[in-house]
């Protein structure tokens, strides 16, 4: 069996090469010639799997992206040819839950301000949406979600429509598909009207897909708006972010803000679990044993967790100026914005550091304290 697979999806040697024999590709570039006489296919966000790729390749049995995002997948090509398909819904939702609260943290301190009392928007409640919620409530802060098609499947949360969502929110994080047609297409879900309805001061954020925010219309409102403050991990154009845009971004990064070592394992570990399942094969490798332990774990001495400290914990697993850092430096070309990704450090998810109080010190964290660290994911 010869399985044709992404460079940069880590793990796959480990958990595929009892399949057969793996040839890796650089994504972005994969032609047909080289898929043609492949029988698995795995893939990432930046392959587009459609009829030209994939016509030749007669003896396809399965494609396999280790990502949430499907847009990138002509899935009814793949249902006409019967070709099995699977992707990883889910995998990296812990990591943009974790980004998008460590974003705003590091946003409130460079503000001069606190995240702490702020009203936290959430457009889109799925597995992404849902885990930056749990963050953002574990911290204690109000959450507003609005998902039309949640709310209409009778989910039992409480949700608000998108207007309403802009006009209380003091920041709005969006987490939903890329769609370009039906009711609730997000293709531009903020254009130049709907950003000019932002209210003062509002943080907007953008883990989903760029198109999301009509980016040519973010940079005229900007342009008069400095309240407004965007943080933007995804971009119009990718790999290609319009030049003007990002210095009137207060963080910018590309597209990592899935990129945890977790959420990459478990990409790849589903793609090998439904691979299991097409052929038959009882699984024989597990999840945590490909994760190496993490070096450090934390005491806390602090009886009260500021929110400047609750920070330095935070960039113990990710400190997002980093990768704010060599963004700026090097955006400005196709290949700069794919090797920062290439070359990101996969960050630990909070559930690799265990968090604990130091018990024989009169000056031990909280009980309250601990428990919110927990609630927020670190281990115990
Ligand atoms: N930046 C990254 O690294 C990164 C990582 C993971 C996912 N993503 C992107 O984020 C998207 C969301 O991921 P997820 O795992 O939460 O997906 P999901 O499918 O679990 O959730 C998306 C939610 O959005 C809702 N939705 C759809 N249209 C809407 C609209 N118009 N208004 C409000 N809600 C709407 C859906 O009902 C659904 O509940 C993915 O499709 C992917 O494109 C980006
Ligand atoms: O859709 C997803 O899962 C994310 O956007 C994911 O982080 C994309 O990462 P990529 O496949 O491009 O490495």
């Amino acid at each position: 069996m010869k399985i044709v697979a992404d460079e940069n999806m880590p793990y796959v040697e480990a958990l595929f090469a009892e399949f057969g024999q793996i040839e890796f590709v650089n994504g972005r570039t994969l032609t047909a010639e080289q898929v043609k006489d492949a029988d698995v296919l795995l893939v990432r966000s930046v392959t587009k799997v459609d009829q030209a790729l994939i016509e030749a390749a007669t003896k396809l049995v399965f494609v396999g992206s280790a990502t949430i995002g499907t847009d990138h997948i002509d899935l009814d090509y793949l249902q006409q040819r019967g070709i099995a398909f699977s992707s990883a819904p889910g995998c990296n939702a812990t990591a943009v839950g974790e980004f998008a609260f460590i974003a705003l943290l590091e946003l409130a301190k460079r503000q001069g301000t606190q995240l702490k009392g702020k009203v936290i928007g959430i457009v889109g409640a799925g597995n992404t949406g849902t885990a930056a919620a749990k963050c953002f409530e574990a911290y204690g802060l109000q959450v507003i979600l609005c998902d039309p098609i949640k709310q209409a499947e009778g989910d039992s949360r409480q949700f608000a429509s998108l207007d309403e969502l802009i006009a209380k929110a003091d920041v709005i994080s969006l987490h939903v598909p890329i769609t370009k047609v039906g009711p609730h297409k997000t293709w531009y879900l903020f254009d130049e009207t709907r950003l000019n309805t932002l209210k003062p001061n509002t943080w907007l954020m953008n883990c989903c897909r760029g198109e999301v925010i009509d980016n040519h219309a973010l940079i005229k409102v900007k342009q008069t708006r400095d309240d407004v403050k965007v943080i933007l991990d995804v971009w119009e154009g990718e790999p290609k972010p319009i030049a003007e845009l990002v210095p009137l971004v207060e963080f910018a990064t590309p597209h990592i803000a899935g990129y945890s070592l977790e959420g990459k394992a478990r990409g790849t570990f589903m793609l090998y679990q439904a691979l299991c399942l097409l052929l038959q094969r009882q699984p024989t490798k597990s999840l945590t044993a490909l994760l190496p332990q993490f070096e450090f774990q934390q005491w806390l001495n602090n009886a009260e967790l500021d929110e400047s400290k609750l920070l330095k914990m935070c960039r113990l697993v990710f400190d997002l100026r980093d990768d704010d850092a060599l963004f700026r430096q090097s955006f400005h070309t196709a290949a700069g914005f794919d090797l920062l990704r290439k070359h990101h450090t996969h960050r630990r998810e909070f559930s690799a550091l265990a968090v604990k109080a130091a018990s024989d010190n009169a000056f031990s964290a909280s009980s309250d304290c601990i428990n919110m660290l927990h609630s927020l994911g670190f281990s115990q």
